[in-house]
């Protein structure tokens, strides 16, 4: 665990941070780094806080209490104009992100890219090709989402998410509704981009085989206690966390399992 006191020097460094809607307190005394590079998961049982979590990390949120820095500097106090340049760091794709069903894959990925960019029609035909042929989707520039599968629906919205080079990526709940095969799919997508591209990757999920998958280091937000159960590498805290909590979550709700540690 983090010591609030230590100045921050990760990709993302989280310090104190309590967030609520309104008087209703979801997680407090959040303390943890995420390194660069990283595919960071974010977990824990349904209604923790994680999508909440994420919306504090991409400034959609304030925080009730504490400060998210990137790279050092302070995204929460800060002004709209420095806010505005961490934000153009960003790619996310949200949980209800869906494609826009009217436009075409290509059109879709055009999108952030015609309206944060002045590069010319061309330019931007080339990079959404590219970004379509990252995520597996070469040749399918002209489908609609209601064309393609799931899945592909899902690697589209990865691509849209890097449209614009992000250094972090963001991406909530993205197995969400997927059959096992294409799930794994993504996880291996998710693990070639970050290794050819170097964004650092937050992940918010719950499905355990992807956290495994993917993941190297995690955060357990822990519903009972209200704030973080345990930080790390997500076999080893499934192994040897003190915490039955993330244990019994890790394992599936496998008591055996979970008392082994
Ligand atoms: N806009 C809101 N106003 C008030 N309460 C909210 C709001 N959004 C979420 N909550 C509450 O905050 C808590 C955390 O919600 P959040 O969506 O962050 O959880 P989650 O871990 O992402 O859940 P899930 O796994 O089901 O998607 C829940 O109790 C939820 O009901």
């Amino acid at each position: 665990m983090q010591n609030p006191e230590t100045p921050p020097d990760a990709k993302i460094s989280i310090r104190g941070l309590t967030m609520a809607y309104g008087s209703f307190v979801v997680m407090k005394d959040l303390n943890f780094d995420i390194q660069e590079r990283d595919i960071f998961i974010i977990m824990g049982g349904s209604g923790c806080g994680k999508s909440t979590l994420l919306r504090h990390l991409i400034g959609l949120r304030e925080p009730a209490k504490g400060e998210v820095f990137y790279d050092g500097k302070s995204f929460t106090k800060t002004d709209e104009e420095q806010r505005g340049d961490f934000i153009h760091r960003f790619g996310v794709m949200y949980q209800s992100g869906a494609l826009w069903s009217a436009l075409t894959l290509a059109e879709n990925v055009a999108m952030p890219i015609e309206e944060n960019t002045k590069l010319k029609r061309k330019e931007i035909d080339e990079l959404v090709s590219y970004k379509l042929s990252l995520v597996g989707l070469a040749g399918y520039e002209d489908y609609y989402p209601s064309q393609v599968s799931g899945g592909m629906n899902k690697r589209a919205g990865i691509a849209r998410a890097m449209a614009l080079d992000p250094d972090i990526l963001f991406l909530d709940e993205p197995s969400a509704g997927l059959d096992p095969l294409s799930s794994r799919r993504l996880d291996d997508l998710i693990l070639r981009l970050r290794d050819s591209l170097g964004s650092t990757v937050v992940i918010v999920t719950h499905e355990l085989a992807s956290i495994f998958a993917v993941g190297n280091n995690s955060i357990f937000l822990d519903t009972a206690t209200r704030t973080q159960g345990a930080i790390g590498n997500p076999s080893e805290l499934r192994d040897h966390s003190d915490n039955p909590a993330v244990r019994l979550f890790l394992n599936r709700g496998d008591e055996s399992e979970s008392s082994k540690a």
